[in-house]
């Protein structure tokens, strides 16, 4: 690709390879979840997760997503329990999203897309940081939560308060004391797979643990993500919609459920 990756006819996923040739690797994400098909696996724990909401840092337009980003120097805001052994600390959440409702998510359940999708990062501890992590097989733990169409969230509205002041690609502003637990529904029920980044550099380092309970969105607040844009300040201005990697092969991969 003649400029950097993104989401368009020319640098979009399906031109990833060429730079990034693991684009077709056997552990690609995300995937399409079919519910008959995953293994209930009673031996999979609980998810623990605890967040610390003063370690909010700050909140960046990245010129894919917008992600609100977290100090990771100590163990307050940590992922333990559910597929993983060990520590895994929170560093930063972003959404995929559409540029209508129909479509937005990079999961699908039974083929079906949703508007919206959560990723909430974190790393290995064992290893000592998200770099080096980021290439290691169990370096990454990424909780996956759909946003379906209904009432207004309230609990996304400090988020969706901040986009104004981040516009542009490139753009940053301060963004502190957010409980990220808000965000996640009443069930942490999951389905766990072994997977990647589902975007450049597609690094196949993330056990992904996408929970089977949507959180609600309105449509209201669908259209405040799409004022966001992929542009800097002074480029002709491209609206942030349609940041989402389609399902890839499941290549012989299994699928398992933390519930019945
Ligand atoms: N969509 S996803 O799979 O959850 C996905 C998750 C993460 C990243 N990349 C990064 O986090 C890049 N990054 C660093 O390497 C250090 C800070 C930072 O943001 C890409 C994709
Ligand atoms: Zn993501």
């Amino acid at each position: 690709m003649s400029h950097g990756w993104g989401y368009g006819r020319t640098n979009g996923p399906a031109n990833w390879v060429e730079e990034f040739p693991v684009a077709n690797g056997p552990r690609q994400s995300p995937i399409n979840i079919v519910p008959n098909e995953a293994q209930y696996d009673s031996s999979l724990k609980p998810l623990r997760l605890k967040y610390d909401p003063s370690n909010t840092m700050g909140i960046l337009n990245n010129g894919h997503s917008f992600q609100v980003e977290f100090t990771d120097d100590t163990d307050s805001s940590t992922l333990t329990g559910g597929p993983v052994s060990g520590t895994y600390r929170l560093k930063q959440f972003h959404f995929h999203w559409g540029a209508s409702d129909d479509r937005g998510s990079e999961h699908t359940v039974n083929g079906i897309k949703f508007p919206c999708e959560l990723h909430l990062v974190h790393w290995n501890t064992k290893y000592p940081n998200f770099g080096e992590a980021a290439s290691e097989p169990d370096g990454l733990a990424v909780v996956g939560v759909f946003l379906k169409i209904g009432p207004a969230n309230p609990r996304l509205q400090k988020v969706l308060d901040a986009l104004d002041a981040i516009k542009a690609k490139g753009k940053e502003t301060t963004f502190s004391n957010f409980d990220a637990k808000t965000l996640l529904p009443p069930s942490l029920r999951y389905w766990t797979y072994e997977g990647s980044l589902t975007t450049p550099p597609l690094l196949e380092s993330v056990t992904w643990i996408v929970l089977k309970e949507p959180i609600s969105v309105s449509p209201a607040q669908m259209a405040i993500f799409r004022k966001l844009l992929f542009t800097e300040e002074e480029e002709v201005p491209y609206h942030m919609v349609d940041n989402f990697r389609p399902p890839q092969p499941l290549k012989g991969r299994e699928v398992r459920a933390s519930f019945k």
